[in-house]
């Protein structure tokens, strides 16, 4: 692929992304003078006759909705060795996904997170209108399209077609993607309906909102719990959207759209800003993002969480500048969370809330008033100069929005497990400035020894940060497992909650 250069009248420039199915191409189209995005299958979905003919029913059907809302397919075709294409507008202002707020994981200012829902709401809606269900609503899949007065469309792109096919032919890859795949689209036959693109919607709306992708059908976290100060009846349109039984859900994505514009109307007529800002919950996330989505879009996803940091210290001038590994990681812990599990551990043994990532590899228990949220479907290691990747790691604190501000009292754990790299360099080398440096000792917990730094002091009413590098106690080198503690009282968790970690192999 890296040596094509043209595809028919296009002319190759950039890949602009890739998914499970195809890559994706900027183009530019000699004749008409414009950017183009071509969609090519995959090498090694080429020669199945099957998702190949799903592939190209998909720009058939992205064509037959011919709405302003839905991404244009201009042409199809095949190249010299059999793999089909196809060519689309181009959205310059990359996805929902590459939002520097979702990018984060952190919530996005309410009056916004609810006008890009409704929008994508509405685009759904154009969809259903022409008989389509798209099955894959997520903000990878919500292009940003500027037009030339400067006004931001969203549209709607690449339907779940060819994994929908990939589920019934038996493969593993299921239709739709963690945390917005309603429970009826997990099964075979279940007859799929417009409420399936409903419950991927609420989905949408749960993310934008709290910054956190919900947790599996029915065991979603409500979003006032995560967003502590939200209306209640923003919480109760987005749980309605994400109802397990489809009876129970907004009937239409029309339906859903309208609730949520007005609902916006209610946030804008009360300042804008959200009772999220007004509570002080998501500062971080309201300062850095964009307040409408007429604003400048072309934002690439931040490198690290500098871009967040900025704009915050730019407000309030005085505040504990971020130390980059913390703003790092919750970039990183922001872009790939998925998925929510929480598990309780028996009330009566000492009240712990005992914790597991998405993968089930990496357990941790902690008291249980640090338990109020759980990001828990992994970390990319070159948040520390690792090499990239997606690994297991998770974090649970009282309130994950503050993890990256060393300024405000926060309890939790992160863990991030690496197969790769020298963890315990990349952690030994770290600092953070504004906190005291307390000093390092061996640590030989059951399964895992290593090294642990405290750091006491720090702003947040005596906060104090753990750090550990810990590597297999049985001598191998690999995993390893970065921890971080965050206590904002002086508390002494820190070894018990070291102790109890686990790490399946
Ligand atoms: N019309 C377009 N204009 C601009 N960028 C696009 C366009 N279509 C796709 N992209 C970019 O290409 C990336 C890959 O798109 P693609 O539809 O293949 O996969 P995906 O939605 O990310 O993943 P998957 O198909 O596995 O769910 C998108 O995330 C987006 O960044």
């Amino acid at each position: 692929m890296h040596s094509l250069e043209r595809i028919g009248r296009y002319r190759l420039e950039r890949r602009l992304g890739s998914g499970a199915f195809a890559v994706v191409w900027l183009a530019h189209d000699d004749v008409l003078e414009a950017p183009v995005a071509i969609k090519v299958l995959a090498e090694n979905w080429a020669g199945r006759l099957d998702v190949r003919e799903r592939f190209l029913e998909e720009a058939r059907l992205l064509r037959r909705a011919g709405s302003s809302r839905i991404v244009q397919v201009y042409d199809i075709g095949e190249l010299p060795d059999g793999r089909p294409y196809f060519v689309m507008e181009y959205a310059d202002g990359g996805t929902l996904a590459d939002h520097p707020a979702l990018a984060a994981g952190t919530p996005l200012p309410l009056p916004e997170a609810l006008r890009l829902t409704a929008l994508a709401a509405r685009a759904a809606e154009a969809l259903h209108t022409a008989g389509i269900v798209h099955r894959d609503i997520k903000p990878s899949n919500v292009l940003r399209h500027s037009s030339p007065d400067g006004r931001v469309r969203l549209l709607l792109a690449d339907l779940g077609l060819a994994k929908s096919l990939a589920q019934a032919s038996g493969l593993t890859m299921a239709a739709g993607s963690e945390g917005y795949r309603p429970p009826e689209q997990a099964v075979p036959g279940a007859g799929i309906d417009a409420r399936a693109d409903v419950y991927g919607l609420g989905a949408l709306g749960h993310h934008l909102v709290t910054g956190t992708v919900p947790g599996p059908p029915g065991e979603v976290l409500r979003p006032d719990r995560l967003r502590p100060g939200l209306d209640p009846a923003v919480s109760r349109a987005l749980l309605r959207a994400l109802a397990p039984d489809r009876e129970d859900r907004w009937p239409t994505a029309l339906a859903f759209a309208r609730e949520l514009e007005r609902l916006t109307d209610g946030t804008e007529a009360t300042g804008g800003t959200g009772t999220a800002e007004a509570t002080g919950g998501t500062g971080a996330a309201d300062a850095a993002a964009p307040a409408h989505d007429s604003a400048p879009t072309a934002a690439p996803v931040p490198a690290s969480a500098s871009t967040v940091a900025a704009p915050l210290a730019a407000r309030r001038p005085r505040r504990l500048v971020l130390p980059a590994v913390l703003a790092a990681l919750a970039v990183v812990l922001g872009g790939t969370a998925a998925a929510v599990l929480l598990h309780r551990s028996p009330p009566a043994k000492d009240e712990g809330l005992r914790v597991t990532d998405s993968s089930g590899r990496v357990r941790v228990e902690v008291p249980a008033d640090w338990g109020g949220q759980v990001r828990a479907s992994g970390w990319d290691p070159a948040a520390l100069g690792l090499r990239a990747g997606k690994e297991p790691g998770l974090a649970v604190a009282d309130d994950l929005s503050r993890w990256q501000d060393l300024d405000t009292p926060v309890n939790g754990v992160f863990l991030g497990l690496s197969g790769h790299g020298d963890v315990a360099a990349r952690v030994g080398a770290l600092g953070h400035a504004g906190c005291h440096y307390e000093g390092g000792h061996a640590w030989a917990g059951g399964d895992w020894h290593g090294r642990v730094r405290t750091w006491s002091g720090c702003p947040g009413e005596e906060g104090s940060l753990t750090e550990a590098a810990l590597t297999p106690a049985d001598g191998t080198a690999h995993p390893q497992l970065y921890v971080q503690i965050r206590e904002s009282d002086g508390g002494d968790e820190a070894d018990r909650v070291l102790d109890s970690v686990r790490v399946a192999s």
